[in-house]
């Protein structure tokens, strides 16, 4: 009789063993069923998110070849791992696959000659030039491992800029999240930024035409993010160092650090460069793509008069205008640098857009599209003489395809030797 209870007592007990494993088994294949579908959806949401270009005035949704290339090594095959390892990867904070290909640490280290190729330094770390052994030249930006700002950063520049490619960009090509480092590939800008041209003594000055074509470039690459990127996208630190220039004198809008998908009616902290800051939105603390049109004035005006915003350019604006209300008399800030050698009247033109744009009224400052357009008139009348222009001014609004413009125009004097190559990089982003 007690070997019959101790007997039935062991027997329910490896029942209950038994159970019990195959209770946490069956609950192990249940939650893994459902990540896999989990993550099956959330690639599939995210494929409907990538914008393509339907709304804008000038689409590009092509990926660069730097990014199709060979020097895209996409270091681990990050889909083909196993699930658990996918789990460590996300706990431990590693950026998300965002279709763009993550470059190996030894490889940039190596193009960078153990990181000794600086080019610049910005808030968030240093900029290295990296020669890949492919013989492609990019930019590498190092985050400060110390920064939290700099990590956050990452996260939204390596998502934000995964989705976004356009010509006038400086897109971004890849990344590296490894030993603890966390990387930005670019396209290399040759020529430097806007902000060393107008200031450096080392650089050639810039003429009146490459100035004005500098100013569409930078207002292509803002409408795309305000009017063709889906959701759209407020830059929010608009300045000449921020626009950088390729071999060719092209201009991209860069540093998409301070960039934030659009946020309505939600106040964050004050970002932003001094002296190109909207007033309207440091009184308000909300941030629209009207502020970045005022920073985009703010940009013109400096363009113009070779005079940094930091050093009292706009008391200087304000004065010039006193006695005109902005539509003329704008001959007195020119940069002096130009020695009298531009277009009075097309200065006026280009002058009287930026003072619209700073316009302390944010219903009265044009969009980005509105200001692509008047550029894109001044460029046309450039190009075809008066005639055609006065049968343009009589309205403000005229749409111009800026696609019809590169085929109408020719490039700017200093870029005439380029136009083949020019001709080719539409097609580029
Ligand atoms: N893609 C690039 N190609 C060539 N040079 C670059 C590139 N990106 C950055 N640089 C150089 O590195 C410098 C630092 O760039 P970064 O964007 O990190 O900072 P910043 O815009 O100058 O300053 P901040 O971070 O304060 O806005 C730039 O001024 C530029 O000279």
């Amino acid at each position: 009789m007690r070997e019959g209870s101790i007997g039935l007592i062991i027997g329910v007990s490896i029942g209950v063993v038994i159970g019990l494993v195959l209770a946490i088994f069956a609950f192990i294949c249940q939650r893994y069923h459902r990540k896999r579908s989990h993550i099956g959806n959330s690639s599939s949401r995210r494929a409907a998110t990538i914008p393509i270009r339907t709304n804008g005035a000038d689409s590009c949704t092509i990926l660069s070849d730097s990014t199709l290339g060979p020097e895209s090594p996409i270091k681990s095959g990050r889909h083909s791992m196993p699930f658990w390892l996918d789990g460590l990867r996300k706990s431990a904070n590693m950026v998300p696959a965002s279709g763009l290909p993550e470059y190996a640490y030894k490889d940039l280290q190596k193009a960078t000659h153990n990181f000794t190729t600086v080019i610049g330094q910005g808030a968030f770390g240093p900029v290295y030039k990296a020669q890949m052994s492919t013989g492609e030249t990019v930019a590498v930006k190092v985050l400060a491992t110390n920064s939290k700002q700099g990590e956050k950063e990452f996260h939204t520049e390596v998502l934000l800029l995964g989705r976004l490619h356009h010509r006038n960009l400086v897109n971004l090509i890849g990344y590296c999240a490894e030993k603890g480092q966390h990387m930005l590939v670019y396209v290399y800008m040759s020529k430097g930024s806007l902000a060393s041209h107008l200031y450096s003594d080392v650089n050639e000055a810039l003429c009146w035409n490459l100035r004005v074509q500098i100013a569409l470039d930078v207002a292509r690459g803002l409408e795309y993010l305000h009017d063709g990127a889906v959701p759209p996208v407020i830059h929010r630190d608009i300045k000449s160092s921020n626009i950088l220039l390729d071999q060719s004198m092209h201009a991209r809008v860069a540093d998409f650090g301070l960039s934030r998908e659009e946020m309505v009616d939600k106040h964050v902290a004050i970002r932003g460069t001094f002296g190109y800051l909207d007033p309207e939105y440091i009184s308000s603390g909300t941030f629209t793509k009207k502020s970045d049109v005022y920073s985009f004035g703010v940009l013109l005006f400096e363009i113009i008069a070779g005079r940094n915003p930091q050093q009292g350019l706009m008391e200087y604006v304000e004065l010039a205008a006193m006695n005109s209300e902005g539509n003329v008399g704008w001959e007195e800030i020119v940069d002096s640098h130009l020695q009298g050698n531009f277009d009075v009247k097309e200065l006026n033109e280009v002058a009287a857009l930026a003072y619209k744009c700073i316009n302390r009224d944010l219903s009265k400052r044009p969009s980005m599209r509105n200001i692509l357009q008047v550029l894109t008139r001044i460029l046309i009348s450039r190009h075809h003489g008066n005639h055609y222009k006065n049968s343009l001014s009589a309205t403000d609004e005229v749409f111009i395809d800026p696609d019809q413009l590169e085929t109408m125009i020719s490039v700017t004097d200093h870029r005439k030797e380029e136009s083949i190559d020019s001709v080719a990089e539409m097609h580029d982003v």
